[in-house]
């Protein structure tokens, strides 16, 4: 690509000297610059990309795209660097994602558990999403549940020879910050939406605007319509709904044990009777979104039934271990409705208590804490409030915020320590107990301060109790 071509993609202005330069590359980061390319300055919210003009060029860089180029040589001003990153991004690498079937799941809960099912359901398929990209034998772990637009170009890319269809979360950021800039969609999910993120979003409304703007006019769309944004984003002629009431896809008969779901979903009239692995009602939404989708794209109902029935688990998403009649869960619950789901589901099967071993991220949405201990308080027998990852944030604080939505205080333990506290749920557990350990599900680290340290919960109870998860 010549860099003057990037004139007709976001009307960028290039000056004459650089417009028959050859584009080697692009990126957004001064550290991976080579020459021969394309530096993207992004303003961000820890520093300025701004301050890396030097190093990028000192590296040979050949231009770069910047919201500021005053003062600057062979700096091409771009309104709005991220967007602009995005479509550059999709004619470099020749628009990858048009030759793929790229579904785009959004919604605060459910995007994970939603693309495994669709990949075990599609055959030559990828996931790109919160546990990393995965696609043939290839797995690799990612920064960001939805990267920036060139690293999802060029996964794309390196997923195209092997796969037809990619399904990827799409979290409200990578709406906000235009990560998904040029990325050609063929369907769009909407799960389902609740608190998370104000610290960012500051407001519900403002948060669900985010995730609703994903859903352009002529996008097809699988919705879950018991929500009431995903309600909002029904259009007619371009839409499959499916909930629990009046919709295209809704169950007629469910059941549940310790061991899965046993489900009649109703299907465009159709009857699909579907025996899950999977534990949890709410999972039954993630099933319909899946089957709603995989209808979309002629999927038969006998592969459907036949994946979905032969499905095990989520890395880390109600993973169980069985030990002489006691059972831990590890689950990724880190949302106050993700809290109450799980501990719901859990309650129901517990044939005696309910310990629930939990935190909450330090640097995220604080406000959400009190409501994961109202949950918490709700319908757990012993809480064990520990650390999940605190970040920059003080653990004493974090830890305060949690027991400030617990009025049962004679319920509350408190162990800083997540392994100590997780030993503490399972060498206290008895016969019929159940021990739910939340937020972190697959998670292998613990971020504390701004260091990264090996943590895996699954990890933890395997070798505490010496058994693999079912
Ligand atoms: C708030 C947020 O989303 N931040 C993301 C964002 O960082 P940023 O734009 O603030 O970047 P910055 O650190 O200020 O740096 C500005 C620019 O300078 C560049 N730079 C920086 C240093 C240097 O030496 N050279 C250089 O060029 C950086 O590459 C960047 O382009 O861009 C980075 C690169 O893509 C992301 O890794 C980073 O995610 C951080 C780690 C994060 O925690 N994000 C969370 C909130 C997030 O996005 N979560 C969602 C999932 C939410 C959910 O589903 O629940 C996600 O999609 O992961
Ligand atoms: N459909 C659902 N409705 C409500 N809660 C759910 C649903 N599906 C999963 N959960 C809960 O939310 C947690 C996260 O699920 P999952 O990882 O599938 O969601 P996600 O949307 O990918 O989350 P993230 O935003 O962190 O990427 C699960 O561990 C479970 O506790
Ligand atoms: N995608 C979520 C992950 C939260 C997981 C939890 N363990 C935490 O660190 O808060 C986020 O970025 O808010
Ligand atoms: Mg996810």
């Amino acid at each position: 690509m010549l860099l003057g071509e990037i004139e007709k993609i976001c009307n960028l202005q290039v000056s004459e000297n650089l417009k028959n330069k050859e584009v080697k590359g692009l990126t957004y980061d001064s550290r991976k610059v080579q020459e021969g390319f394309v530096f993207f300055s992004i303003k961000g919210q820890k520093t300025d990309g701004n301050l890396f003009i030097d190093e990028a060029f000192s590296k040979k860089a050949l231009a770069v795209v910047s919201q500021d180029c005053s003062g600057i040589n062979n700096c091409i001003e771009a309104k709005d660097t991220r967007k602009c990153m995005g479509e550059i991004a999709n004619y470099f690498y020749k628009e990858p994602s048009k030759s793929l079937n790229v579904v785009g799941i959004t919604g605060t809960n459910g995007k994970t558990t939603t693309t495994y099912l669709l990949k075990s359901i599609f055959e030559k398929s990828g996931i790109i999403g919160t546990t990393g990209y995965y696609f043939d034998s290839i797995a690799k772990k990612l920064d960001n549940t939805t990267p920036e637009s060139i690293d999802l170009n060029e996964i794309f890319l390196e997923m195209k020879p092997f796969v037809n269809y990619a399904f990827m979360e799409v979290s409200s950021h990578a709406i906000t910050f235009e990560r998904i800039s040029g990325i050609d969609f063929k369907l769009k999910v909407f799960t389902n939406l609740s608190q998370d993120h104000l610290d960012f979003y500051q407001t519900m409304e403002n948060y669900a605007k985010a995730k609703a703007s994903f859903f352009k006019d002529n996008d097809f769309r699988v919705i879950n319509t018991d929500d009431y944004v995903g309600k909002s984003l029904f259009k007619k002629g371009y839409t499959i709904t499916y909930g629990f009431q009046s919709a295209d896809i809704y169950p007629t008969h469910y059941e549940f044990d310790i061991n899965g779901l046993y489900l009649k979903l109703n299907v465009f009239g159709d009857t699909y009777e579907i025996n899950s692995h999977l534990l949890g009602l709410y999972n039954i939404y993630n099933i319909m979104a899946a089957v709603g989708s995989s209808v979309y794209f002629g999927v038969s109902k006998s592969r459907i039934i036949q994946a979905l029935s032969s499905f095990k688990n989520v890395p880390g998403r109600l993973e169980k271990f069985i030990k002489e009649g006691r059972c831990a869960v590890v689950d990724y619950a880190h949302t106050d409705d993700a809290v109450k789901n799980v501990l719901t589901t859990l309650r129901q099967l517990a044939k005696n208590r309910l310990i629930v071993v939990f935190g909450a991220g330090g640097d995220r949405d604080k406000t959400k804490r009190p409501k994961m201990g109202k949950a918490a308080n709700d319908l757990a027998d012993i809480i064990i409030i520990t650390n999940d990852n605190p970040r920059t944030e003080d653990p004493d604080l974090i830890i305060s915020d949690i027991v400030n939505g617990i009025y049962n205080h004679e319920k509350i333990i408190i162990e800083k320590d997540r392994k100590l506290a997780m030993i503490k749920a399972l060498e206290m557990s008895k016969e019929g107990d159940i021990v739910a350990i939340l937020g972190k599900g697959h998670e292998d680290y613990q971020i504390i301060g701004d260091k990264k340290y090996h943590f895996d919960d699954r990890e933890v109870v395997r070798n505490f109790w010496n058994v693999e998860s079912k």
